[in-house]
């Protein structure tokens, strides 16, 4: 078999705005994701395997989502000394999985995208996560500094050092934009419909916002996943977010 012959379907037709939501698979299962998935139908076609599937045979499952023709985005934020991470991406590389997450510290950004070379992989690095405030980086010792601030100086660390896009807070999406320009992707979970419980998050914006902020794809978990209807939860998000776009 050639190897175009062995690539899996992709369904879903260049700039659909289904693409643009990335549903976060945040269950304790596979049999949980399954289900989730099956409900959401083809309302999603971009899930994100995070630490809680992961650890619970989300590798595997990554695999069949991808053979299914669905994107599957790795969050598994990397972080240790750069051997490690550079060996733990080359082996995430042969998954096949679209994105893949690294804390943006310049030693472990480094060492990602030395792993992923040669792959389609692409390396997205965490610069402050949406559920710290400016008090949460003065506990963590990153005092005098601004959540904004730490967001743009590590965004420009990650374009420098050749990472393909960032997750930040909608929030800082704008700034993030000047700082890495318009090639590399903007990848912003803390998002939350309208009226929809914010829960630990704490720099969040409805899905419309986001995408008017500049971002490029939308991580959405717990509004969706845990909803008694999650395909209309996530097809009202679709919607606004095409909205936006036209
Ligand atoms: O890397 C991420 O995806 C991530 C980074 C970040 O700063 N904040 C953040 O919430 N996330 C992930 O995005 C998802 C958001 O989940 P909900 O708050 O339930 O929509 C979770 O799976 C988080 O692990």
């Amino acid at each position: 078999m050639s190897a175009a012959m062995s690539l899996p379907p992709n369904p879903v037709p260049a700039g659909d705005s289904r693409d643009k939501l990335i549903i976060g698979l945040d269950v304790p299962s596979v049999a949980e994701a399954r289900a989730v998935i099956a409900r959401i139908g083809d309302a999603g076609t971009f899930y994100k395997i995070g630490y809680q599937l992961a650890y619970a045979g989300g590798f595997e499952f990554a695999r069949e989502l991808i053979g299914q023709g669905k994107k599957v985005f790795l969050d598994l934020k990397l972080h240790d000394i750069g051997n490690t991470v550079e060996e733990g991406v080359r082996s995430v590389a042969r998954l096949g999985a679209t994105f893949l997450t690294v804390h943006a510290y310049p030693q472990t950004m480094r060492a990602a995208v030395a792993g992923k070379a040669g792959s389609s992989l692409k390396i997205l690095a965490v610069t402050v996560l949406t559920s710290y405030d400016d008090n949460d980086l003065v506990e963590a010792g990153y005092a005098p500094v601004t959540a904004a601030e730490l967001v743009a100086r590590r965004a420009g660390q990650a374009r420098d050092l050749g990472i393909d896009g960032i997750v930040c807070a909608a929030t800082e999406a704008e700034r993030v934009r000047t700082v890495v320009g318009p090639d590399r992707l903007i990848v912003t979970p803390g998002i939350r419909p309208a009226g929809s419980d914010a829960g630990d998050q704490k720099r969040v914006v409805t899905p419309a916002q986001g995408i008017r902020l500049g971002a490029d794809h939308l991580v959405v978990a717990r509004p969706i996943v845990k909803a008694s209807d999650p395909r209309a939860v996530a097809e009202a998000i679709v919607r606004e977010i095409a909205d936006v776009k036209a």
